[in-house]
């Protein structure tokens, strides 16, 4: 479902920014600095377009002063776009009341920044009900609440700690528990691991993604480091001088680069940490016959596919085994359970490519991918390792 909108958004700072935008052309070659001084006016957000879709994580990445901040802000009229719809929910937000707008704020949107306003002598569970103080709901609520929260975030048992006491990344953990307090849809996140070193960090990024499996919401998150962008991301869209550049999946922006920004962006990186079976795989219809179906019929599918190896699937796509070609088409069974072996490698789809060459390595046999229901949803070929290996 569709929880966030953006249609043709700009982002103007300065005086008549709407003249801008309507001479754009005559403008959009020109330097930052030159625009400034031509027009009084700089850009922060031009022409963006997308949208979200409840569950997702979508992460805006980009270098310092591209726009991201700019862009999440518009989200929630933090900044007024200059032009350009906002909606959340079907809602135009760029439409409605001071009254409204603070109405959906409150209900549906939580912002969490790298630095965040602590209370400094309230103790962390004053801290993570103070949100919902401000919004009246009831004292024994809201500390049941908070302590509820702060149990997910893994602070159980430090609710009645100072914020000082805390490590750099348990005060973001507590940021995190105060934004979700309330029960938010929507996060909107600026920077928000920022601050931590990068061994705390990777564990927050870890851990951030496992929580959002458990709780589901919206959230934009932006960062400036790729890595995390690349870990944490259901899409990423990657932003240069206020506009989009590409906007895809971790395994799309590693491995089909759209532009020689990006590609110069992705060259050095590690594409095996970030590229995973699921964005590899061929589609199962491609590998799999049915266990009631005879040696013939299986042998004209392997020959229609070009493959060696079938795999052998039940009525609920769990896989009974695995058949080669040799053995059915030099034996003289009925059935394919005839030539069934249960040798086989096997990988859930979310495993890394880094994992997968390990896996090839040991067998002969493509690697099956499976779901969470243990259904094979697809297979890894050594072809297909090594031509993206080579992409
Ligand atoms: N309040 C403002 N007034 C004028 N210009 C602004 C304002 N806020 C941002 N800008 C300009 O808009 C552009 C985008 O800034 P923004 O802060 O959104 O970038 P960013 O990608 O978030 O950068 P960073 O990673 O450094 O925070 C920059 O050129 C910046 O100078």
């Amino acid at each position: 479902m569709e929880r966030i909108r953006c249609s043709g958004v700009w982002k103007i700072f300065g005086q008549n920014g709407n003249r801008v935008i309507d001479n754009w052309d005559q403008y959009r070659d020109l330097s930052k600095t030159e625009l400034l001084k031509k027009t009084g006016c700089v850009v922060g957000v031009r022409d963006v377009s997308f949208s979200v879709t409840s569950g997702e994580i979508f992460v805006i990445m980009g270098l310092s002063g591209s726009g991201k901040s700019t862009l999440l802000r518009c989200i929630n009229r933090l900044h007024e776009p200059t032009r350009g719809r906002v909606y959340i929910d079907g809602e135009d937000i760029t439409d409605v009341s001071q009254k409204t707008l603070l109405d959906i704020r409150r209900r549906k949107i939580a912002m969490v920044f790298q630095h965040f306003a602590l209370l400094p002598h309230r103790r962390v569970i004053d801290n993570v009900a103070y949100g919902l103080e401000i919004q009246g709901v009831d004292k024994r609520t809201r500390y049941a609440r908070a302590a509820e929260v702060l149990e997910l975030v893994g602070l159980k048992g430090w609710e009645r700690q100072y914020p000082h006491e805390l490590s750099g990344g348990m005060q973001q953990r507590m940021g995190l528990a105060r934004a979700l307090a309330p029960d938010p849809e929507i996060l909107l996140m600026d920077e928000a691991f920022s601050a931590l070193d990068p061994l705390i960090r990777r564990q927050m990024q870890e851990e951030f993604v496992k929580l959002l499996k458990v709780v589901q919401k919206t959230i934009v998150f932006v960062t400036h480091d790729l890595h995390e962008a690349l870990r944490i991301a259901t899409r990423i869209a990657i932003m240069r001088a206020g506009a989009f550049e590409q906007i895809g999946t971790p395994a799309e922006i590693v491995l089909k680069p759209k532009t020689k920004y990006i590609s110069d962006f992705v060259r050095d990186l590690p594409k095996a940490q970030f590229v995973t079976a699921r964005d590899i795989m061929d589609p199962p219809s491609k590998w799999a016959v049915r266990d009631d179906q005879t040696g013939e019929q299986v042998i004209n599918k392997m020959n229609a596919e070009g493959i060696w190896h079938a795999y052998v699937v039940d009525s609920h796509r769990r896989i009974c085994g695995v058949v080669d070609y040799r053995s059915v088409i030099q034996g003289n069974g009925n059935s394919v359970l005839d030539y069934l072996s249960r040798d086989f490698p096997v990988q859930d789809q979310n495993t890394f490519l880094e994992k997968l060459i390990d896996v090839a390595a040991r067998t002969s046999v493509p690697i099956a991918v499976i779901d969470e229901n243990k259904r094979l949803v697809g297979v890894v070929s050594r072809e297909r390792l090594l031509e993206t290996l080579a992409s």
